[in-house]
C-alpha cells in the first residue's frame, strides 16, 4: 500500500534520512520508532508532501551515493513525491500531525466541518465518516461540539485531530506522536479507538516515542538509527519476546 524506498530527506543545515525504506501493507499497522531527533517527523512530513524537509529525489549526487536508485514514495501506485500535500490527502492518506494542529479559534464541529469537500469516497471496505459517526466514535467530542478547540484538553484535542483525519475517509492513517503529553488514562482511550479502527481494516503508520503504546497498536516495527539509517525492522511480537533491539537502538 505505502512504499518508501531509499528516501533521502533533510534540511538546509542537516541531512536527516539517508536512504530509508519501509512499507505498510494493506490493513497493517506499522510503528516507526527512534530516539529524539532521528528523523521520525521528517519521514512523516516527507511522505505527506510537507516541506521542509527537502526530499532529494533527483539529485545525481544522491543517485551516485546510493548506488543509482533515487528516493521513491508510492501509495497505491501513486507517486507521492510528485504531488502537493492537499492532493496527497485526496489519495486516501489521513494525517494526524505532531502537536495536533487543530484550529483553536474554531469549535470542534467547525474543525470537523472544514474537512468537507475533500475526498469523501471511502475505501469501499468501510462506512464513510460523517460528523454523527465521528461523535458516536468519540462521544467526548460530541459533548464538546460547540467548544472552541483551544479550550479542549490535550486528550480531547488528540481525539479531534484523529477525527479530522478520519473525515477524509482515509485508507492509511499516518500519526506523528499521538501519545505526546497524554495522561495514561487518555492514552488508553486512544489505544482502544485505534484498535477498533485497525479492526475495520484501516492501515496505520504511527511515529512514536512511547514504545509500549507503539507496540500495543502495531503489527510491525521500524527503528530509525544513527546516520539516517534504518537500524531494525521486524514484527512487534518479536520485541515483546526479545526486547534487545529496543535496548540497543532506543537505549531503553
Ligand atoms: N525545520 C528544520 N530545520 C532544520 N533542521 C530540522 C528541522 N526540523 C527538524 N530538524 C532536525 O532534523 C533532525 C530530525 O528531526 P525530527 O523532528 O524528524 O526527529 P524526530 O525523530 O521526529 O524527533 P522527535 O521525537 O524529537 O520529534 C533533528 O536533528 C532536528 O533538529
Amino acid at each position: 500500500m505505502l512504499t518508501v524506498e531509499n528516501l533521502h530527506a533533510g534540511y538546509e543545515t542537516a541531512r536527516v534520512l539517508e536512504g530509508i525504506s519501509l512499507t505498510v501493507e494493506d490493513g497493517e499497522s506499522v510503528a516507526l520508532l527512534g530516539r529524539n531527533g532521528m528523523g521520525k517527523t521528517t519521514l512523516v512530513r516527507a511522505v505527506c508532501g510537507l516541506r521542509p524537509p527537502t526530499v532529494t529525489a533527483d539529485s545525481a549526487a544522491v543517485d551516485a551515493a546510493s548506488g543509482g536508485t533515487r528516493s521513491r514514495v508510492t501509495f497505491a501506485d501513486t507517486d507521492l513525491l510528485a504531488l502537493p500535500p492537499h492532493e496527497i490527502t485526496g489519495t486516501g492518506i489521513g494525517l494526524v500531525p505532531q502537536g495536533r494542529r487543530v484550529f483553536g479559534s474554531l469549535t470542534v464541529e467547525e474543525n470537523l466541518g472544514m474537512v468537507g469537500g475533500r475526498r469523501k469516497k471511502g475505501n469501499g471496505k468501510t462506512q464513510r465518516w460523517t460528523i454523527p459517526r465521528v461523535f458516536e466514535f468519540f462521544p467526548r467530542l460530541e459533548e464538546r461540539a460547540r467548544a472552541m478547540a483551544r479550550t479542549l484538553s490535550g486528550g480531547e484535542q488528540q481525539m479531534l485531530a484523529i477525527a479530522r483525519a478520519l473525515m477524509t475517509n482515509p485508507e492509511l492513517l499516518i500519526m506523528d506522536e499521538p501519545s505526546e503529553g497524554l495522561a495514561p488514562t487518555v492514552l488508553e482511550v486512544i489505544r482502544e479507538r485505534l484498535t477498533q479502527l485497525r479492526n475495520t481494516g484501516l492501515s496505520v503508520l504511527v511515529a512514536e516515542q512511547n514504545v509500549d503504546f507503539a507496540l500495543a497498536i502495531s503489527d510491525r516495527v521500524f527503528i530509525l538509527g544513527e546516520h539516517g539509517s534504518m537500524a531494525w525492522s521486524g514484527p512487534s511480537e518479536t520485541l515483546h519476546d526479545d526486547p534487545e533491539p529496543l535496548h540497543q537502538h532506543l537505549g531503553l
